[in-house]
């Protein structure tokens, strides 16, 4: 049965980039995926002044609401780099808490869909038809904790359910 998420208070809301889980990544630690996320979409463009305010954000919402402003210029290589930034930070994310990473794994092979009302390429849209790229990411990121389960590359002890 094809799991659903989408708010953080809402099932398996720990899915959501939102959730207050942190993550630290090149030794930064970030509140949540989403403040590094955001703040990626200005690495080394024009207006990355704007990082240490998205890094600063007192929530997700307010670091969503900053990256997403038109004011400020994104990089150029944005839509390429970007599947690549969010799946190096929900891996992390997954990585750093085994409370939710136990949660991903006992999901076993079943589909998880970012259930986005309005995104079309992170979740699925209104109508059901987007990309859902966050959940292939999460459906990518449970195999790969599975596969380092398996060949015992990280204690067993560790990250076993
Ligand atoms: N969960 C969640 C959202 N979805 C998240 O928004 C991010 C995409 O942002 P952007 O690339 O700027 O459009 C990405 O992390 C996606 O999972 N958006 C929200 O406004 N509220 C929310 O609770």
């Amino acid at each position: 049965m094809t799991i659903y998420f989408y708010k953080v208070w809402q099932p398996y809301g720990c899915f959501s980039n939102f959730s207050p889980h942190c993550i630290e990544i090149d030794g930064t630690h970030w509140p949540t995926v989403e403040h590094y996320y955001q703040a990626q979409k200005f690495v080394g463009s024009p207006d990355a002044v704007i990082i240490p305010f998205i890094h600063a954000a007192s929530t997700p919402e307010e670091a969503a609401a900053l990256g997403r402003c038109s004011n400020y210029q994104i990089r150029p290589d944005w839509d390429l780099v970007k599947i690549t930034v969010m799946r190096a930070a929900v891996f992390k994310k997954f990585m750093t808490h085994p409370e939710i990473r136990q949660i991903l794994l006992v999901t076993g092979d079943e589909m998880l869909v970012e259930d986005s009302p309005r995104d079309y390429f992170w979740g699925c849209g209104l109508d059901k038809s987007g990309e859902n790229n966050l959940g292939k990411i999460l459906m990518s990121v449970r195999t790969e904790i599975r596969q380092m389960i398996s060949y015992s590359v990280i204690s067993r002890k560790e990250l076993s359910p």
